[in-house]
């Protein structure tokens, strides 16, 4: 549905280049649900404003729905800018207009008739939940409210593409949520290919079937979510999963933790299963048949596509040796393992 050949973006800003783009390549199946992520700066809005040419490429061609947009004329383009809706980290809704007005935008300058104008904003806003609040002003809505108006409004004119540009950035995690399932929602009533920017990997584990990692303008890693998970091939990757795994030290540890081993403290290792890890109850094994008393600390492990990947906090009660040998053996089943100190 959406086909990105060798895109490039420069940038000239006070007599300096700066390239945003780095020759990517991506191809968007119709009908799934995209993640491209990145950190501040990589960039996600660069790419995703390219797609619908807001921005146009110094090099590369973008196709939508088999469309080569930088071929086509202005007016063409306004015409294929209609099957791709697009919404805000900061929603763009105009203050002025009421939700059914703001809703009913694209329709009026698309010169539809009033029937069809409320027809269609009628059944956009039962869609979004939003009926009652119709004749309200943005001012007058929570975020995750104006957030659907905006979703309302980008389908009006019955897109084949949702770009969503940090659309859940400015929202807390249980409106994330919502606007989230109100994404799935849509992708799955009207088939519709979305294609989403977020620096959160949370996100893109929430929903997305397709993820692509992008750093210093360049696509460093692309594939099905649950195989970036099972196999990150770059440390990007890696810090990216790491980030929605997040276990800290408890501060009474970190404070006891010293760099080398005496004869009375014991390490403290932080472990980190991913799908290449044996699927076994390894813990246990480990305990048993290297003498040791082990204490787990916290644990987080989450499935994605069938995958489980997680990270443990655990302390290894034995010999010096027991606990090296151990460390070892989970090594060779695929399990990371990082002694962060000793505890005494
Ligand atoms: N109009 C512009 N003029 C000059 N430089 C720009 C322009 N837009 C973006 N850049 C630069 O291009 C690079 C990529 O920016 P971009 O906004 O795409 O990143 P991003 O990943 O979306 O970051 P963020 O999450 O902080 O918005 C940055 O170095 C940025 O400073």
């Amino acid at each position: 549905m959406i086909e990105i050949q060798n895109v490039n973006k420069v940038f000239y800003q006070a007599g300096r280049e700066i390239k945003a783009l780095d020759d990517i390549n991506l191809t968007i199946a119709e009908g799934s649900i995209y993640g491209v992520i990145g950190s501040s700066g990589a960039g996600k809005s660069t790419l995703i404003r390219c797609v619908n040419l807001l921005e146009r490429p110094t090099q590369g061609k973008v196709f939508v729905d088999g469309t080569e947009l930088n071929a086509l004329s202005n007016k063409e383009l306004t015409l294929a800018r209609r099957k791709i809706g697009m919404i805000f980290q900061h929603f763009n809704l105009l203050s002025s207009r009421t939700v059914f007005d703001n809703v009913g935008l694209p329709l009026e300058l698309a010169g539809e008739s009033k029937q069809a104008i409320k027809a269609k904003v009628e059944s956009l806003l039962e869609l979004v939940g939003l009926s009652e609040k119709r004749d309200s002003y943005p001012a007058n809505l929570s975020g995750g409210q104006k957030q659907r108006v905006a979703i309302a409004r980008a389908l009006a004119s019955d897109p084949k593409v949702l770009l969503c540009d940090e659309a859940t950035s400015a929202l807390d995690p249980a409106t994330t949520h919502s606007i989230l399932e109100l994404l799935r929602k849509i992708n799955k009533e009207f088939n519709l290919t979305i294609l989403l920017i977020t620096h959160e990997m949370a996100v893109v584990k929430s929903i997305c079937s397709d993820v692509a990692i992008i750093g210093g303008g360049k696509l460093v890693e692309q594939g099905a979510v649950g195989d970036i998970f099972a196999h990150p091939k770059t440390e990007l990757a890696r810090q990216f999963i790491r980030s929605t795994l997040d276990l800290s030290i408890p501060a009474d540890y970190a404070a006891r933790l010293s760099p080398s081993q005496t004869p009375n403290s014991y390490p403290l290792v932080r472990l980190e299963f991913t799908g290449a890890s044996v699927d076994a109850p390894i813990i246990s094994q480990v305990a048993r048949e290297f003498d040791l008393d082990i204490s787990i600390l916290s644990s987080n492990m989450d499935y994605v596509g069938g995958i489980k990947f997680g990270l443990m906090l655990a302390e290894f009660f034995g010999t010096p040796q027991a606990s090296e040998q151990a460390i070892s053996f989970l090594k060779q089943n695929k399990i990371d393992v990082e002694v962060l100190g000793y505890v005494a």
